[in-house]
């Protein structure tokens, strides 16, 4: 369960990216994320493997308060969590197998087990026998892809990605939906920030939105608002 209690976040600077924001997501829930840009969406995404800290509220992820984790713990908060964030680019000089074995070599996992788990990742999402391949030969849509499987290649129970269907032509896009769809479908919290939410729609995802740092809509795929439910 990742809980969002009374979270603000301000930059240096002074802008005020989240204004408030108290969310509950449970275990198992597929999450849409949606609000223009500048809305808050990424700040809210990177609060959770703590890449940002709010300026004041809390959050929670299984019941540990994460605002205020020691540095030293952080690496092992993210073994949980599958990232793909705007950051996370693939390294260009390695291979696609590389790329995906990087999050296994930084949390030193055997590599004999290591390989299999890279060659069942790259399965997973549909680029099986591509490890030798570079980046640089693949589609936005295959690159994506690996930036997918290398998110997942530790099995986190948590999944968490910042437009990852940004910037892809609309077929793409709609594969892309499916797999996180697909990945919820086995038992993982997705949580996916999207400028265009009715690609997920066929996921039936609960959808929040968010506006000028205030959360401004959450509806379950029951058409009801998420505080109705809770009552
Ligand atoms: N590191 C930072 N330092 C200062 N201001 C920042 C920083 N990161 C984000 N902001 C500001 O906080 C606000 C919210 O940014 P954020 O990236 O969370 O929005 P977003 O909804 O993800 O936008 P987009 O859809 O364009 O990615 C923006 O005005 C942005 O300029």
């Amino acid at each position: 369960m990742i809980v969002f209690d009374e979270v603000a976040k301000r930059y240096a600077g002074g802008y005020t990216a989240l204004a408030g924001v108290s969310l509950e997501i449970r275990h198992g829930e597929l999450v849409v994320l949606s609000g223009h840009s500048g809305a808050g969406k990424s700040t809210l995404l990177k609060l959770i493997p703590v890449i940002e800290r709010p300026t004041s509220g809390r959050v929670l992820i299984n019941g540990q308060d994460v605002s205020h984790l020691p540095r030293a713990a952080i690496p092992y908060l993210r073994r949980n969590l599958g990232l793909v964030l705007q950051e996370s680019r693939l390294l260009f000089d390695r291979s696609v197998f590389d790329n995906v074995m990087l999050p296994l070599v930084i949390t030193g996992h055997p590599p004999r087990d290591a390989a299999r788990r890279v060659a069942a990742a790259l399965e997973r999402v549909g680029l099986e026998g591509r490890g030798k391949e570079m980046p640089a030969g693949l589609s936005g849509g295959e690159q994506q892809r690996v930036a997918i499987a290398r998110a997942i290649v530790n099995r986190p129970s948590i999944l968490i990605a910042d437009e990852p269907t940004a910037h892809l032509d609309p077929a793409y896009a709609a594969d892309i939906a499916s797999l996180f769809r697909s990945f919820n479908e086995a038992g993982v919290t997705v949580l996916v920030t999207t400028h265009d939410a009715s690609l997920f729609a066929a996921s039936r995802p609960r959808r929040l939105v968010l506006a000028k740092g205030l959360l401004t809509e959450d509806t379950r795929p029951t058409g009801r608002l998420a505080h109705e439910e809770a009552a």
